[in-house]
């Protein structure tokens, strides 16, 4: 299973250290565009507007002459200003409220992207680490909540109860003529601020956004959808100022109707697009998730992009250990949260224990999970269990740790198991607290980890300051939201590692369209996850590194949809994609697929427009 780590590694550090364009860059010199379009027409479209850098030949081509002042800017000098204009912004808001600063530099990437795609995917590629957290997590979660305020102009489609029997119609006013990649929500769970209604669109739009960045999908090709199916939220109801439908959530089969509708129309126009769920509430998330996986090409983030994030972790916290991989089904891990990422991340973990070779193991009844709820430590006694959750139950036989009891709290159990990982996806900001990172801290593990994965950063389970203050300088830390790395004295520095999940749904999705993937399958998932456990080397782990920076974003990708793809041909699920066919597919050396994914990268650059009226 792990065999290929090294030759990975060997291989991501090649790239790392190539000076050449970056990954995807492949089309430096672009061939021409045409246009449908001129004038005034092409300075509104975002996709092909260049601003003061149409060159006056083809300001002569497309009728644009003295529709721009006369002086001519480089792409160089337009990048300069942008990003001189948000320095300034960051200058000028010093001491404003976060709030307000984030929503303020928010607004002005939004702005560029509303009106130059192609500056604004370069300059969040080559500043994502810094833009990430303003486009998404935790800044889109504050976008989502003011939505309906903030609302200029629309992005993405928007798909509402009241279109029943009108979507295989509406799909066609979208006006891009090929989509590739799809993510949709129906608002109802976003990050852990839970129902947000026709707001939550601001969750698809940054998904996207970071497709575009990691995975190189052409923004022309990209399509946020918002299913409405009303909202529960009271707040949302009652806000005059709401975009969505003033109605109750549809539930049952009225509301399965309508995501059936929206999954026909899309496979009507585009059979090759993936489709990804995000954030939708539980019970939602597992029921089309096993209703469509099989006939679509589609899989659920949270559930199982989550889950191959928090397994390159843990499987990271066993290294740090200084232990082998096969120790891993030995660990103790606390899981608070038994939604969809807490299931999915219970449920792949548990298999990768299955597989692990040579340890005594008990199949089905192997558990060294101990998940809590709202209502505490879940056990076999608990009444109306979910069976997804059921699985994860303690049953309190003999070999249990003793005095533990259905319900019992998060500070009784860390107590009394004294766990090597603790992980968090429970949306309650702070419920790690003092006494219960005190009590991590006798835990059996040389290097305990807690993994306070819930987002936005309000809703972290706890901040790394809280880590290394309590439960002392060899614990290992990671967030789903970003933190700063912590200064520990002596030149040590605490490492605050993202554990978010777009570490591998742009390689999931990237390497699913150019597997051309009949679906995705739990090896197509299980390769993503296991090439993003080997991409940090043992030096980095011991010093509690266990991801990447952000700002190897599109290494990683093309990495993690190498593996994707090669686990697609494997598999036989691989049909091509474009004029590469699954042979061809099949017969690429592993690098030789990296280098494949690498260069169907889109990267912006502006071409040459021509237009054909
Ligand atoms: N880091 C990432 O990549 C990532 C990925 C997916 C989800 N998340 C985050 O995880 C959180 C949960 O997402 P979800 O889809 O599983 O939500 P969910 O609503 O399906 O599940 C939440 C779970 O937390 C439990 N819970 C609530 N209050 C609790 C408490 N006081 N103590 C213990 N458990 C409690 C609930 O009972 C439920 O089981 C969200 O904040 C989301 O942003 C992070
Ligand atoms: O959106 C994120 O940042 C991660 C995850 O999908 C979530 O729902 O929290
Ligand atoms: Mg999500």
């Amino acid at each position: 299973m792990w065999r290929s780590a090294a030759r990975r590694s060997a291989q991501i550090r090649r790239l790392l250290s190539s000076s050449a364009p970056p990954a995807g860059a492949g089309a430096a010199v672009p061939g021409p565009c045409i246009v449908h379009k001129r004038g005034n027409d092409i300075l509104h479209d975002p996709w092909y507007n260049k601003d003061t850098a149409f060159p006056m030949t083809e300001r002569d081509r497309l009728g644009l002459r003295g529709l721009l002042p006369p002086r001519v800017m480089s792409f160089e000098q337009q990048y300069e200003r942008f990003i001189n204009s948000f320095r300034s912004l960051e200058n000028n808001t010093r001491g404003a409220p976060d709030s307000i600063v984030a929503l303020a530099k928010w607004r002005i990437l939004n702005r560029l992207h509303d009106r130059n795609e192609t500056l604004y995917y370069r300059v969040l590629i080559d500043n994502i680490k810094d833009f990430a957290p303003i486009i998404y997590t935790p800044t889109v979660g504050l976008v989502c909540e003011n939505y309906s305020g903030l609302f200029r102009r629309p992005r993405g489609m928007y798909f509402s109860a009241k279109d029943k029997g009108e979507m295989m119609s509406m799909i066609y006013n979208w006006p891009a003529e090929k989509v590739d990649m799809i993510v949709v929500t129906d608002g109802s769970r976003i990050l852990g601020l839970g129902d947000l209604g026709v707001q939550g669109i601001g969750i698809p739009i940054g998904k996207l956004d970071v497709y575009v960045a990691a995975a190189g999908i052409n923004p022309q090709k990209v399509l946020p959808i918002m299913l409405d199916v009303g909202t529960n939220n009271e707040k949302l109801l009652e806000d005059k100022l709401y975009l969505g439908l003033r109605q109750p959530r549809l539930e049952g089969e009225e509301y399965l109707a309508v995501v059936d509708e929206f999954m026909e129309a899309v496979h009507a126009r585009w059979p090759k697009a993936v489709v990804q769920f995000e954030d939708f509430q539980m019970k939602w998330a597992f029921e089309t998730l096993q209703r469509y996986r099989n006939r679509f090409c589609m899989f659920n983030d949270d559930v199982q992009g989550t889950a191959g994030v928090a397994l390159a972790g843990l499987l990271g916290a066993v290294r740090a250990q200084g232990r082998p991989l096969q120790d891993f089904p030995n660990q103790k891990i606390v899981v608070v949260g038994a939604g969809s990422a807490g299931i999915g991340v219970l449920s792949m973990a548990k298999q990768s224990m299955l597989r692990m070779p040579g340890i005594h193991r008990t199949g089905e009844g192997h558990n060294q999970f101990w998940v809590l709820d709202k209502d505490g430590l879940i056990t076999k006694t608990r009444k109306g269990l979910d069976p997804a959750v059921a699985r994860f139950a303690r049953g309190y036989g003999p070999d249990e740790v003793p005095d533990l009891h259905e319900g019992a709290s998060l500070v009784e159990v860390v107590k009394k198991v004294k766990p090597h990982v603790l992980l968090g996806l429970s949306g309650v900001g702070g419920i790690f607290n003092e006494e219960v990172l005190k009590a991590m801290k006798e835990s059996d593990s040389p290097r305990p980890a807690v993994f306070a994965m819930s987002n936005p950063t309000t809703k972290a389970e706890c901040t790394p300051d809280d880590v290394f203050k309590h439960v002392g300088e060899n614990a290992i830390f990671a967030s789903g939201s970003p933190f700063s790395n912590i200064s520990l004295g002596n030149g040590k520095t605490g490492y605050a590692n993202q554990a978010n999940n777009m570490y591998l749904f742009p390689g999931i999705g990237l390497g699913a369209l150019l597997s051309g993937a009949r679906h995705i399958s739990d090896g197509m998932l299980q390769a993503a996850a296991e090439c993003l456990a080997s991409y940090i080397t043992d030096d980095e782990i011991r010093k509690g590194i266990l991801f990447p920076s952000v700002s190897s974003i599109r290494h990683i990708t093309a990495q993690v949809g190498a593996a994707v793809v090669r686990a697609a041909v494997a598999e036989d699920l691989a049909e091509g994609c474009c004029d590469v066919g699954p042979r061809e597919l099949g017969s690429m050396s592993e690098s030789e697929t990296v280098d494949y994914v690498a260069r169907k990268m889109w990267y912006p650059i502006y071409s040459p427009l021509v237009s054909d009226k």
